[in-house]
């Protein structure tokens, strides 16, 4: 075995092994290298680039942007809009968005950055070490400082649906054929952005849920998403129980995505059946970390590898992205493997890491019209956390600025106060351009900002900026 201390002209041995090449991963082997000759490998078994390039974040709005365009022309007094939704070119549009399920882009840009892909599927063998099984062969591989948990995740289905080869969100994203109706199971972010995106390809859509849309956000938010939805031609039923699923001819179509998985799905909801062309499951992710040997370095619980610590006091074992445990959105796993790579490079040099804030505020944008915009904590989640709260909540469109962003604005807009420090704890923002305006709420809850000084950040009028003016003089009790 090779000795990793010694090992420098070994090229199986790298500084920084990465564990799968997500979006996420790459920023990992990418700061942990930064600036150095320190060298890198990313294992990955399928596309660099993972799921946000190819099959979630990237074709899901390349699909919903255009749409959301349309609509907004469409309520703008003063032009006409003329046809609907040309679906080949919504979908070539998606096309050129993931380069053509190509990852030669990817792969040049790691080429470029020094570092190293090896393709084949990776597990841990031991410390510091990862066993490779590549179209060669097996290749072992040892890393000097550091191995990085990227897996990511993948879509889960309910044991009931198993039998029916749904479509999963890699289906949806990447729709070549519109079933003429399409049963979705979920109220998630996926549920609602695929069935925005479904409907307006064509689609007869019917969301089954068994609670409310978006539920992990205020009630405000799902229930202006679900009035959308509805009034775009969704059904929506609420707090339903799916006892069965079957489909009588399965055909998965060799693996291929986007078309028919067979012939019709009959569910039985509520003790009444429905029956639908395509059934799309989006009921959550499994994170992928169940066979990647993490047993084999005394890890029992994955859970407890995470980032930016690293695994109870371990400084080279650290997980990353969707399979850290952590919230699943890409811009968080990227954000972790920022510091996760700088911890790794100023370990590498005898620096100490920079320290990191306990609990920076997640946001999140849902994409569908209207926008939902989040960061920080719910008013159920700061209500559960802080002794005392204020809630100021407005109609979005209480800033002129909204309102001239398009003619059927509607929405609100709230933010969450802790009384004690007077600081912003959580924002939450329906509407459009939610997605643009929450990165200020951001800002003020990682710097503590407190809402005496907040009121002295004046808004550009007519900005939709504004409705923070609004909220802070509803806070002041104008
Ligand atoms: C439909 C959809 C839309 C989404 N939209 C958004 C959005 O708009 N914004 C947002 O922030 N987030 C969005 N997300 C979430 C986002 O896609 C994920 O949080 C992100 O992809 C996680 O990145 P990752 O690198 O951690 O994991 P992944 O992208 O899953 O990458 C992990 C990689 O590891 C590889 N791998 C796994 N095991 C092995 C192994 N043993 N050996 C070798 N390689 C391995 C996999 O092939 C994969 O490429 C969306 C998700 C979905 C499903
Ligand atoms: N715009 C974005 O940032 C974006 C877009 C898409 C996905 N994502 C991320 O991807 C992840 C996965 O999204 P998701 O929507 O699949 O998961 P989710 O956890 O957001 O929603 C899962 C939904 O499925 C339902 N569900 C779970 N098990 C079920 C069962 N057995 N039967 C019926 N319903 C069931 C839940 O009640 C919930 O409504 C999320 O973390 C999400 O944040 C982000």
């Amino acid at each position: 075995m090779t000795d990793p201390q010694n090992a420098a002209t070994d090229p199986d041995t790298y500084d920084v092994i990465v564990l799968g090449g997500g979006a996420v991963g790459e920023v990992a082997a990418q700061f942990a290298v930064a600036n150095s000759d320190r060298t890198a490998a990313i294992v990955e078994n399928q596309l660099l680039g993972g799921e946000c390039s190819y099959w979630a974040c990237m074709p899901s709005k390349a699909l919903l942007r255009p749409l959301e365009v349309a609509n907004t022309a469409r309520h703008l007094d003063g032009i006409t809009v003329a046809g609907g939704v040309d679906a080949t070119a919504l979908m070539n549009r998606r096309d050129t968005w993931v380069s053509h399920y190509s990852d030669s882009s990817q792969r040049k840009w790691a080429s470029d950055t020094g570092i190293d892909v090896v393709t084949g599927t990776g597990r841990l063998a031991g410390e510091r070490t990862v066993t490779v099984e590549t179209g060669d062969g097996p290749r072992t591989l040892h890393a000097r400082h550091a191995v990085v948990v990227a897996t990511g995740s993948t879509a889960s289905i309910p044991d009931m649906f198993a039998d029916v080869a749904p479509w999963t969100s890699r289906d949806a994203t990447g729709v070549r054929e519109v079933p003429e109706s399409l049963i979705v199971v979920g109220g998630g972010v996926v549920a609602c952005e695929a069935a925005t995106w479904m409907s307006a390809l064509g689609s007869t859509v019917t969301m089954l849920v068994r609670s409310t849309l978006l539920g992990s956000l205020d009630d405000f938010a799902g229930e202006a998403v679900a009035e959308a939805l509805r009034d775009a031609g969704v059904e929506i039923r609420l707090g339903v129980d799916i006892t069965e699923a079957r489909r009588e001819s399965v055909d998965d179509a060799g693996g291929a995505t986007g078309v028919p998985h067979g012939g019709p799905v009959t569910v039985t909801v509520d003790g009444q059946e429905i029956t639908a062309a395509e059934i799309l499951v989006a009921a959550g992710r499994h994170r992928t970390v169940d066979d990647i040997g993490l047993d084999t370095v005394g890890v029992t619980d994955p859970s407890q590898v995470s980032a930016p610590e690293g695994y109870d006091g371990v400084d080279w074992l650290y997980s990353v992205g969707d399979a850290s445990f952590g919230p699943m959105l890409t811009h968080w796993g990227k954000y972790q493997s920022r510091i996760v790579g700088q911890r790794i490079a100023a370990i590498a040099e005898g620096r100490t890491p920079p320290t990191v804030p306990a609990d920076p505020p997640v946001p999140q944008v849902v994409f569908t019209d209207p926008e939902v915009a989040s960061s920080g904590l719910s008013e159920k989640e700061a209500r559960a956390t802080y002794d005392s709260v204020t809630v100021i909540t407005k109609p979005i469109t209480a800033a002129a600025g909204v309102g001239l962003l398009r003619d059927d604005a509607s929405g609100t807009a709230q933010i969450v106060v802790d009384d004690a420090t007077r600081t912003l704890v959580g924002a939450t923002f329906v509407g459009p351009e939610a997605g643009e305006l929450i990165h200020a709420a951001t800002v003020a809850i990682v710097g503590k900002v407190t809402v005496d000084d907040l009121w002295h950040a004046v808004p550009s009028y007519p900005t939709p900026a504004e409705i923070y003016l609004r909220l802070l003089e509803g806070y002041f009790g104008y």
